[in-house]
């Protein structure tokens, strides 16, 4: 049976070793949650950039391009960091590059996993869905905050052990601390998370709407997947 570790921050990436096995790169709030919702709403692919300046070249190529620093779109970029930019505007086709304080870093950091994909709340199901058939083992890789531990994406992490057990072993300590975290939380997720430094981050910038669309479960099916340096939805 396979089974499902927890990785706290991309900083403990050197201990772990992710060959053969299927990296979930996650950042609830809210680079991979604005990454699934841009794919579910007609975003082509999309390029995870690690800094600010390639990101920016990726406009010569007709791309738009999204970069958030400490929460707030960074000067010169098309987009910030909010999923509600690929829903209050049609983005049909166009293709997207993006650079992040945490998420886009733990993506790329992914990279020496068989497969990358992208999880959230908004996909967690879908998610949990194509693991279950690729049977392999899985990592989840939490986006956390400049290198520490963060609680959304270790509830993300809990959420998708929930999903999965039965179907693969949550025997690692840090799988089974995120699955009784996600317990202890699931009935008022932003309750829970009402103490923790992301969400009086963004409560801060007055983006509470994006942390409560941030927190929805199996809002989309999309399972986005690195392909080369692209995430695109997986067939
Ligand atoms: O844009 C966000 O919500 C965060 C910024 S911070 O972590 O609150 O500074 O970036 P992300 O890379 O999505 O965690
Ligand atoms: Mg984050």
């Amino acid at each position: 049976m396979p089974s499902m570790d927890v990785c706290f921050s991309p900083e403990l990436l050197p201990l772990y070793n992710l060959t053969g096995k299927i990296a979930v790169a996650v950042d609830v709030l809210r680079a991979t949650s604005s990454m699934v919702t841009a794919l579910s709403h007609g975003i082509t692919h999309i390029a995870p950039v690690s800094e600010l300046d390639s990101c920016l070249a990726y406009r010569d190529l007709g791309y738009l391009v999204a970069a958030e620093r400490d929460g707030i779109k960074a000067e010169g970029f098309d987009l910030g960091n909010s999923p509600f930019h690929y829903l209050e505007e049609d983005r049909t086709g166009r293709m997207l590059a993006i650079t992040t304080t945490n998420g886009t870093q733990a993506i790329r950091l992914s990279r020496a996993a068989d497969e990358v994909l992208v999880g959230a709340f908004l996909n967690v199901g879908a998610v949990a869905e194509y693991v279950r058939k690729a049977g392999k083992d899985v990592i989840v890789v939490c986006a956390g905050w400049k290198g520490l531990f963060n609680l959304e994406d270790t509830l993300f992490a809990g959420a998708l052990a929930e999903r999965l057990e039965g179907d693969f072993t949550l025997n690692h300590d840090a799988t089974l601390a995120a699955y009784h975290l996600y317990k202890a939380a699931k009935a008022d997720k932003l309750g829970f998370l009402s103490k923790s430094s992301h969400v009086q981050r963004l409560e801060r910038l007055h983006i509470l709407k994006d942390i409560e669309f941030c927190l929805q479960e199996d809002t989309y099916t999309v399972v986005p997947v690195l392909k080369g340096e692209f995430l695109v939805p997986a067939e």
